[in-house]
């Protein structure tokens, strides 16, 4: 990452909400303690993509988490869509022919592409099971350097890569990770986890969170809580 970031601005909300009215809702409880949101399939999948151009009018961030994978026409076609929503990252899945489609229809616009590692939900034992012969910490590699070969701009890792993944990639490349859970949460589905202070500590630049806030009895005092640990861990 090249400029310094204010703390706040490093932590992405994932609103993984029901629809448009759940997901307004709770916008409006955070208020000004978030600045960064991300949009994936529950929310994308119920109407609210347009929700990426409203929060951007509104001066907010959007990541739109697709995680993109088809053949590379309809990459592109779907990159130059999102482009066009005023979204700041777009995540594709890290396959060569993907990656290449993604990077070379985002050139020229304001949207950065991520490419999404190994979802942090997988474990060794996960990968093995899917086929693969490489276990996540040489799969995310190999994965990272083809996304720098390609010009990539991000790559979407869990914490537990980012040490490694920040001396084997270029400081312009930023490192958004998931799996991030305050000491003593859940950690439900997610496999490779670290606190938001050790995410940091790590070399993440951008902190995903989402069960930790949406299912907080104060989704703002939450959020307020891991833009504390990031300040103190910057
Ligand atoms: O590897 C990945 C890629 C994306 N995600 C997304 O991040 C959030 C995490 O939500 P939590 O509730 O904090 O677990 C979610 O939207 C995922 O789709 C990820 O977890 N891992």
């Amino acid at each position: 990452m090249t400029a310094i970031l204010d703390p706040r601005d490093r932590l992405i909300v994932a609103l993984d909400v029901p629809d448009v009215a759940s997901a307004g809702a709770m916008i409006e409880r955070l208020g000004d303690s978030v600045t960064f949101y991300k949009i994936g399939y529950q929310l994308g999948y119920a109407g609210g993509l347009p929700l990426v151009r409203k929060l951007a009018d509104a001066g907010k961030k959007v990541f739109a988490d697709l995680k993109m994978h088809d053949i590379g026409n309809t990459v592109a076609k779907g990159v130059e869509s999102v482009a066009k929503l005023g979204a700041t990252f777009l995540t594709v899945h890290a396959y060569p022919q993907t990656m290449q489609a993604a990077a070379n229809a985002s050139k020229g616009s304001d949207l950065r592409i991520l490419a999404v590692t190994v979802l942090t939900s997988y474990d060794n034992e996960d990968l093995k099971a899917a086929g693969y012969q490489l276990g996540v910490s040489d799969l995310v590699t190999t994965r990272a350097q083809q996304a720098q070969a390609l010009g990539i701009d991000g790559l979407v890792c869990s914490p537990e890569e980012a040490g490694n993944l920040r001396k084997l990639i270029k400081p312009e490349m930023v490192l958004v990770t998931p799996g991030v859970r305050p000491a003593g949460a859940d950690i439900g589905d997610q496999k490779r986890v670290m606190t938001p202070a050790k995410a940091i500590a790590a070399g993440s630049d951008y902190l995903v969170v989402g069960r930790p806030i949406l299912a907080a009895d104060d989704p703002k005092a939450a959020a307020e809580a891991i833009v504390a640990e990031i300040a103190a861990a910057t």
